[in-house]
Order: C-alpha cells, then structure tokens, then sequence
C-alpha cells in the first residue's frame, strides 16, 4: 500500500539509497538561493531554523551595515539601504473539510453566466449569409437578430445589429448598421466624438462609426461595447413569455416587475440621463428595445448617437431633446409597470393600474416625467427619489461584497494551474526514457513519484483516493516550497525517499526550466 497523507513528515523512515541521495542533492544549487525570492530553494547555505527547515535567518529590521542611529534623520535619510522582505504571498491556504471543497471555486451560477457569455463570444459566424469578410478593421460578423424574423423600422431606416471582432484589438464589438444611409456631411459624425469620451456604468459606450460599402449599399455604421448576452428590457420584462410547467401544469408566467427592480432602473437610468444631459447631449432614443439588462439588475442605454447621426440634417434644441428624453423616461416607466409597449396610447387607464399596483411616490415619478411644466430637469428628479438612493447604493455595495467573496474562492486557482501544467510538461516525456535523470535514479524520479503521492494513492483496500483537498494543500504546500517532509513511494513500493515540498519544489523547477531552455 502506497501511504496516505498523514503517512507525512516521517524524517525518520527514510530509506534513501545513497546514489539517489547524491544525485537529488546535487540538484539543489546552494548558489540559486535568493533569501528575497520565497520561491527560490534555501539550500545548503541557509542557516537551519528553529523549525527544523531551512528557512533563512532574515531579520527585516537589522540596521545595515554602517548605519549610526545617533546621526541618522528620523524621517529621512537617502543613504539608507532598507532591508525589505518579500510578504510570503504563497504560504499555503489551510485544507478545507472534503465536504467544503467545492467552496474553492465561484458559485455554479456564476461560473455557468461567465461561461455563456464566453461562448456567446466565441460563436462561429453562419456561412451562407453573404455578410462581408472584413470591414474598417472588423472581421467575423455575427447577426444578433434571427435571420427572415419580421424587421421593424429604425426610424426611416431598417438597420440590423452584428456582433464582430476588432483585428486590432481582438475584441468583440457590436455594429450597428444602418441600411441605405447616404451621408451628407463629415460634420454629422461630431456628436459620435463625445459620445465616445463619455464613460458610464449605465451607458453603453460608443466606439466609433463611419460608413462603407461593404454591405453593397452605403450604410452607416456605429460601434458599440459588446455585452454578450444582454437582453432589451423588452426581451426580459415586457415580451409575453411562454407559458411554462409548474407543479405538473401549464401555467401562464406573470410578467410583473417587482417594485424594487423599477426603482433600481430609475435610478440607474436617470443616473445615465444626468451624464448625458452634463455633457451637452440628449440620448433621443429612450425605448424598452433600445436599454439592454447586462448581468443581474443592471441596465445600460443602448445605440445612443446613433440618431444624432441619422436626424443631423435636423437640427433640434438641445433643451428640447432633453426635455423629450424625460418624457420617454416617463413612458418607459409606465410601459415596465403596465407589461404593455402600448400603455402610452391610454395614460389614463395606465396611471389607475400604477396606482393600485405600486407605491404612490413611483406615480409621482411617472407624473413628473409626464408632465409638461415650463423646464424639468433630471436633477429634479434625484430630489424626488430621495432616500431610495441610499438603498440602491446599498446594494451596489452588496453585490460587489459577493463578488469579491466569489472572487476570493478563485485565489488560488490560477497560481495551481501553472504548476499543474508544469506537472504536464515534465512528467511521462517519452524522449527522456534514457535519461538518467528522468529515470528511477534521477531527481526528475521525484517529481513523478510525488504525481503519484498526491494524484494516484490508494486506500487499504486499494480503491483511488479522490480527496481534491488533498490535492489542493500538496500543491499549495508545493508552490510554497514549505519544509514540511513527506514520504513519497515508488509504484513497486521496493524504495521509498523522504523529501520536503522544499526539495521537490527545486526539483519542479530545474526540471521545468530545463525544458524551457532545451
Ligand atoms: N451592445 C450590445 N451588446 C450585446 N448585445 C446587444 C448590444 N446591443 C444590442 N444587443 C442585442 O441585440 C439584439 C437586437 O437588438 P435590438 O432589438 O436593439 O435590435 P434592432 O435591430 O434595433 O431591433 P428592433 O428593430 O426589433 O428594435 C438584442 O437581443 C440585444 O440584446
């Protein structure tokens, strides 16, 4: 039987032959030793420390040589070498309980929306559509509407929305086309200049827009940040659902926004509204099908300049377009709480099923939003959300706080990645078969047996141990290079070395390194 874990840090049952001894010591180069670098082996030169290791006797605070502390400026003395010591980052986590391992990762459902959004990134273009194969740097266009679906006006135009990657960048962005778009003036493009220094959590930045003809006909084009499976606010709140099974019956599913969700969007809206209106812009273009719902509860204004291109020939009002941005607001607002795109066409009817769903200070908002006083202004209504404010920037707060614990759990992955691709490079190459130092006497022999020790042991009655604690602490043990001593086992148990992670992690190293060189 190979040994268990607590088989470990038995100094006294090692039964190293001498050849191996020699051959794994001359491996650990006493000269690579950095006493700055916890990565780096200690060696034969380090002092030996209380705990029986090799760490190095460092003390951070001894004064350097020369040092007079009766001349010395207290708060300055550029002569002064200090004497820094690395934080040793790598110190091993402790093990959890087996039954809390999956606590070393980011919940399932986080995982599962990061996962769908890489892989909405990733999807392959359809052949067959005829779209082009490059344009203004812009490669690999993907349609984001289905393809024959009926299309709706933008405006007098049609436009359509792809997804496409920037060759020099590499990252994805949405175009937006619009179809059969003669430009008149270079000038119509100013407004795209400030949309795209204007930066806004609530705002789908703009990237840049031109035309071409890469589609057989002029279109004007604007790019967008691309948020990978957004939906409109359309798609998720107001769009009828189908009906879905629920306790063994077909049931109809509600379309009601919960009170709170309203609040949030008011307030990330107006809080997008604000920026824009400082910056001398109107949005022009405040619709359930043009504001995208990107991860949970957050709302971002979607295609903005985009009219400002199209209507240039136009021109408008600025307060005018702003005051037309608060009455879209207003219908936006009553659209979410009535589920119905048509609310607008009946106020009235709208306001009575506001007013007995929800509470009197949303009416109030919508009221205002509505109205046609002399001059509103979206200041104005920061003043009426009041304190509601507090209990968004509450749950902001919140969710970044489960972020960061989420994130927590993902610490030591990456840094166990790498050493386990190492682990791949180094073990089972099949041109070092007759290598002595990859064979049972050589120190590479180390790094295999230790595979086993932590990937391959077996119980009493020889089932697999598959503890993914154990794996986790030997290799965060590993990477921190600690003294602990453990008893690795060769597979026909005839010999048996005792080596600290210490030695072994030097072992990983040059023989990695090695590679790297050859
Ligand atoms: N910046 C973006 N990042 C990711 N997805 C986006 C982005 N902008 C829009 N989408 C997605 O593209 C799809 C189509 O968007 P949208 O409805 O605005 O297109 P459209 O052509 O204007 O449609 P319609 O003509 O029906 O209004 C939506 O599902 C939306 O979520």
């Amino acid at each position: 039987m190979r040994p268990s874990p607590s088989d470990s840090s038995s100094e006294q049952s090692s039964s190293q032959p001498p050849e191996q001894q020699s051959e794994f010591e001359s491996a650990l180069d006493p000269d690579q030793y950095d006493p700055y670098n916890p990565y780096s082996y200690a060696g034969h030169s380090a002092e030996t420390s209380d705990d029986g290791g090799h760490a190095p006797s460092m003390n951070p605070y001894e004064l350097p040589p020369g040092y007079d502390a009766a001349t010395l400026d207290p708060f300055y003395n550029p002569s002064m070498g200090y004497h820094t010591q690395s934080l040793n980052f790598h110190l091993y986590t402790n093990p959890r309980p087996e039954a809390l391992s999956h606590r070393y990762f980011i919940s399932d459902e986080i995982r599962e929306e990061l996962q769908r959004r890489s892989e909405t990134i990733r999807t392959a273009p359809p052949n067959g559509l005829g779209l082009p194969e490059e344009l203004q740097g812009y490669h690999s266009l993907v349609p984001l509407e289905p393809i024959g679906a009926e299309r709706r006006k933008f405006g007098n135009w049609y436009s359509t929305l792809y997804r496409a990657t920037n060759s020099s960048d590499g990252v994805t962005y949405v175009l937006r086309r619009v179809e059969n778009f003669r430009l008149m003036q270079q000038a119509a493009f100013s407004s795209i200049e400030t949309w795209s220094r204007l930066r806004h959590p609530n705002i789908i930045s703009v990237h840049e827009a031109f035309t071409t003809r890469a589609f057989n006909d002029s279109s004007l084009v604007v790019v967008y940040e691309d948020h990978p499976d957004a939906q409109t606010i359309h798609e998720a709140h107001i769009k009828v659902k189908p009906p879905q099974f629920q306790h063994g019956r077909l049931q109809a599913q509600s379309n009601r926004v919960s009170e709170r969700t309203i609040w949030s969007y008011i307030i990330q809206i107006a809080n997008a509204l604000k920026a824009t209106h400082d910056a001398g812009l109107a949005v022009r273009l405040i619709d359930a099908t043009k504001i995208l719902v990107t991860g949970k509860n957050r709302v971002r204004l979607g295609s903005c300049g985009v009219v400002d291109v199209l209507m240039y020939d136009m021109p408008a009002d600025l307060t005018q377009m702003q005051q037309d941005d608060l009455t879209m607001f207003g219908a936006l607002i009553m659209q979410l709480c009535t589920g119905s795109m048509s609310s607008m066409h009946n106020v009235q009817k709208a306001l009575e099923s506001i007013g007995r769903n929800y509470s009197a200070d949303l009416k109030s908002v919508v009221l205002f939003l509505l109205s046609k006083p002399a001059h509103r202004t979206i200041g104005q209504l920061f003043d009426m959300i009041g304190s509601r404010l507090l209990t968004e920037l509450d749950e902001t707060q919140n969710a970044v706080d489960r972020l960061e614990g989420e994130l927590m759990t993902e610490l030591e992955n990456a840094r166990l990645v790498r050493l386990l691709c190492k682990f791949g490079f180094i073990n089972e190459r099949p041109e070092h078969n007759h290598e002595t130092r990859w064979s049972e006497t050589g120190d590479r022999y180390i790094v295999k047996l230790f595979r086993d020790y932590v990937f391959h042991q077996v119980d009493e009655i020889g089932r697999p141990v598959v503890d993914m604690t154990h794996v986790l602490a030997c290799l965060n043990k590993l990477d921190a290079g600690t003294d602990e001593r453990i008893m690795l086992v060769s597979r026909d148990e005839q010999s048996c070395l005792v080596v600290s992670y210490r030695e072994i992690k030097a072992c990983v190293e040059s023989a990695f390194t090695e590679l790297v060189r050859a």
